[in-house]
């Protein structure tokens, strides 16, 4: 039977088309991209350098990553200019001013036009303006929204400091103004020692009455932020933060239970969403299924059994690797149904993404499965 040949049709707005066709053209040389890009605004705009970390290199990726990410949803506008704010809120604590975009606009599509040279055209050129200009102009107006009710960063003073394994510390910080967040969301810290770099920590507690916030940090290998935030500070340093951010909140106006998965230190803002189901009067199921390497990496395991002993709606499981043998998400199928579920999900990448597979597996719809966007939590606690 002669095989048919169907030619690939292009899905999307016409800009949307030109803007994949870039991406797709500088996918495998994005590093010479970034590089390049850089080496244009920091040539051009000398007076910028100072907003970048003095070593440039998980920056480099996260420029990329927000690009694809803004040029992926190019046509889903709500995602869109929801991830934007959040990033033009965000760069507040850098030191971005408006005036700052035009030149990275400029220097993007200098470096864009040099190495997408196979598909660039004045077409393509113009559809990137206009993505640009978009772009910017979100960032903009939540940068400038946001000035009238918060400060750009926070200090924050290191109030107790609990080495829990010989590499995962419990922080508690005292914010030098009110923080106002939600259980289950994240925000950037920058350390006295590495300055403006960043990373995402999520809260490991509900909003509490004190004021205080905690962090659980786990020292990874080449992880300069999270090296010094165990193993070099101490009460009475002072820390930086961005402003909280994520979705991974709860709805309170719902009543279905709550199916949480935590691996290693992605068990901190699990914690914050116990309390938080704790705090708000209808007591609904949350399971918890913490997983961990060993026995001794429950590094809060007695916190999640003091919870479950006060809280009759609440369980909580530890499961432990077994070399491998075990993986966190196959425990969900040992128990359930969980039709009347939401599923949380926080821990390494691999996990996140394991865990939406058996969820999806087992019928739960996408739509009830939440988690920190995967890209952000390639950079977190490194
Ligand atoms: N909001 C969030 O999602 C948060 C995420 N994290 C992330 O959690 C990670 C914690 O690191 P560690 O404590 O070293 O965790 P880890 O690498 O020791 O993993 C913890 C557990 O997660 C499960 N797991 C890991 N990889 C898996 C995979 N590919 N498939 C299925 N299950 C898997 C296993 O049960 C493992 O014991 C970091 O990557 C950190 O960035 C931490 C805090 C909050």
């Amino acid at each position: 039977m002669p095989v048919q040949r169907v030619a690939a049709v292009e899905e999307g707005s016409p800009d949307a088309i030109l803007i994949r066709r870039t991406m797709a053209e500088i996918g495998s040389i994005a590093d010479k991209v970034t590089s390049y890009f850089y080496a244009l605004l920091f040539v051009r705009h000398p007076e910028l350098r100072v907003l970048f970390p003095p070593a440039m290199d998980t920056q480099r990726d996260r420029l990329l990553k927000a690009l694809l990410t803004a040029a992926e949803h190019l046509d889903n506008t709500p995602v869109l200019v929801d991830y934007l704010q959040n990033l033009g809120r965000g760069h507040r604590k850098y030191g971005t001013r408006t005036e700052h975009y035009p030149a990275v606009g400029e220097c993007l599509i200098g470096a864009l036009s040099r190495y997408a040279g196979n598909v660039w055209d004045p077409e393509t050129e113009a559809a990137w303006v206009r993505a640009y200009t978009t772009i910017s102009q979100v960032m903009i107006d939540s940068a400038a929204a946001d000035e009238l009710r918060s400060p750009a960063w926070w200090h924050a003073e290191i109030v107790t400091h609990d080495l829990r394994t010989p590499d995962v510390a419990i922080l508690t910080i005292r914010p030098d103004q009110p923080y106002p967040f939600l259980a289950g969301q994240y925000t950037s810290v920058e350390t006295p020692w590495w300055p403006r770099v960043w990373r995402h920590y999520s809260f490991a507690s509900a909003p509490r009455s004190d004021g205080l916030l905690t962090f659980h940090v786990k020292a990874v290998p080449a992880g300069w932020v999270s090296n010094a935030l165990v193993h070099r500070a101490r009460p009475g340093d002072v820390v930086r933060l961005g402003p909280p951010t994520g979705s991974m909140t709860v709805d309170h106006t719902a009543d279905s239970g709550l199916l949480c998965l935590g691996g290693g230190t992605g068990i901190a803002p699990i914690k914050a969403l116990v309390e938080d189901v704790a705090e708000h009067g209808a007591r609904r199921p949350v399971e918890v299924f913490y997983g961990a390497r060993t026995g001794d990496d429950l590094y809060d395991i007695h916190t999640m059994l003091r919870l479950q002993q006060s809280h009759p709606w609440l369980a909580v499981r530890a499961v432990i690797d077994q070399q491998a043998h075990v993986q966190l998400p196959d425990a969900l199928r040992d128990y359930g149904p969980w039709n009347e579920y939401d599923a949380y999900l926080s821990g390494p990448p691999g996990m996140i993404r394991s865990g939406i597979h058996t969820l999806r597996d087992i019928g739960m719809p996408s739509s009830r499965i939440r988690h920190d966007a995967v890209e952000e939590l390639l950079v977190t606690g490194i």
